[in-house]
C-alpha cells in the first residue's frame, strides 16, 4: 500500500508521496496513480525526500511519467500539507528547478494561501515555425522549467486559426523543443491582469499553473509593458505574481487545498 495525501491548486492537482517509498518506480507510479479513471487521478505526483541534515527535496512527475524541474502549484501543495501536518509556516523545498522558499499567508485549513519565491525569470522573444500552420511569435521563458508564451486576441485563445488546445499540443512536443515545454496562451486584460491558457508539458490542457502562472506574468511584464503586480487568471482561478525588475525573484501568491489521505492498494 502506498500512503498519498492529495492537494490542488486552482485545479492543478498532485499527490504527495514520500520519497523512500517509491523505490524507483517513480515513473510507474506517475502513470498509473494520475489516470483519472482507473486510479486516484492527478496532473502529477510531488515525491517528497526528507534528507538527514533536514532540507527537503522535491522531485516532481508528471502524468506521463516524466520528470519536470518543479511545479509552482505542486510545491505551494506540498508547503500546504507540511502547514497542516507540521504546522511549518515557512519552508525551503529544493527541486531541480532550483529552491522555493513558501510561506503561509493565511491558514483557513484546509485552504491555505501561500507566498513563494520563484526565481528569477528568464525571457527571450522567439518565432518559431511549427509545421502546417507557419510561423507563431512568442516568448520562451525560463522559471526553472520551460514555457513558450503566445499572446492572443480571441476570447477563446484560439489563434492561427487553431484552438489553443491543439497548437500547444503541437508546440508542446515539438522537435524544436528536445525536452518539450509547457505552453501559455495570454490576453493582456488590463495593465494589471492577464488572463491565460495552459497546455503542460506531459499532462496537456490543466486549469492552472504556478510556472505558467510566472512564465506568463513575466513575458507580459517584459514585452507587453504591464505593471509589475498583477493579477493572473486561469480557468481555475486567480494568481497574484510581483516581478519588481529583471533581475529580482518573482513572487507567487495563491491557494492550496488539502483534499484527502488515503492509501492506494494492488501496488
Ligand atoms: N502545473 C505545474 C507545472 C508542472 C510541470 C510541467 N508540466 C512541466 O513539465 O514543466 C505548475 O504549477 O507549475
Amino acid at each position: 500500500m502506498v500512503p498519498f495525501v492529495k492537494a490542488h491548486a486552482c485545479g492543478n492537482d498532485f499527490l504527495v508521496i514520500e520519497e523512500h517509498l517509491a523505490q524507483r518506480r517513480h515513473a510507474d507510479l506517475a502513470r498509473k496513480l494520475c489516470a483519472r479513471n482507473t486510479s486516484v487521478g492527478a496532473d502529477g505526483i510531488e515525491f517528497l525526500e526528507r534528507k538527514s541534515n533536514g532540507e527537503l527535496f522535491l522531485r516532481l512527475f508528471n502524468a506521463d511519467g516524466s520528470e519536470a524541474e518543479l511545479s509552482g502549484n505542486g510545491t505551494r501543495c506540498v508547503a500546504a500539507w507540511l502547514a497542516k501536518n507540521e504546522g511549518r509556516n515557512e519552508v525551503a523545498l529544493g527541486t531541480h528547478g532550483g529552491v522555493r522558499t513558501c510561506r503561509v499567508v493565511e491558514a483557513k485549513d484546509p485552504l491555505y494561501l501561500i507566498e513563494s519565491g520563484m526565481g528569477i525569470p528568464r525571457v527571450m522573444q522567439r518565432t518559431i515555425e511549427v509545421p502546417g500552420v507557419g510561423n507563431v511569435a512568442g516568448a520562451m521563458v525560463n522559471v526553472g522549467n520551460p514555457h513558450f508564451v503566445i499572446f492572443v486576441d480571441s476570447e477563446d485563445f484560439s489563434t492561427h486559426g487553431l484552438a489553443w488546445q491543439q497548437l500547444g499540443a503541437r508546440i508542446s512536443t515539438s522537435p524544436l523543443f528536445p525536452h518539450g515545454t509547457n505552453v501559455e496562451f495570454v490576453r493582456v486584460l488590463a495593465k494589471d491582469e492577464i488572463a491565460f491558457r495552459i497546455y503542460e508539458r506531459g499532462c496537456g490542457p490543466t486549469t492552472s499553473s504556478g510556472t505558467g502562472t510566472c512564465a506568463s506574468s513575466a513575458a507580459s511584464m517584459a514585452l507587453r509593458g504591464v505593471e509589475r503586480e498583477l493579477t493572473a487568471v486561469a480557468e481555475g482561478g486567480s494568481q497574484r505574481t510581483v516581478w519588481p525588475t529583471a533581475e529580482a525573484e518573482m513572487r507567487l501568491t495563491g491557494p492550496a487545498e488539502i483534499i484527502c489521505i488515503g492509501e492506494v492498494v494492488g501496488l
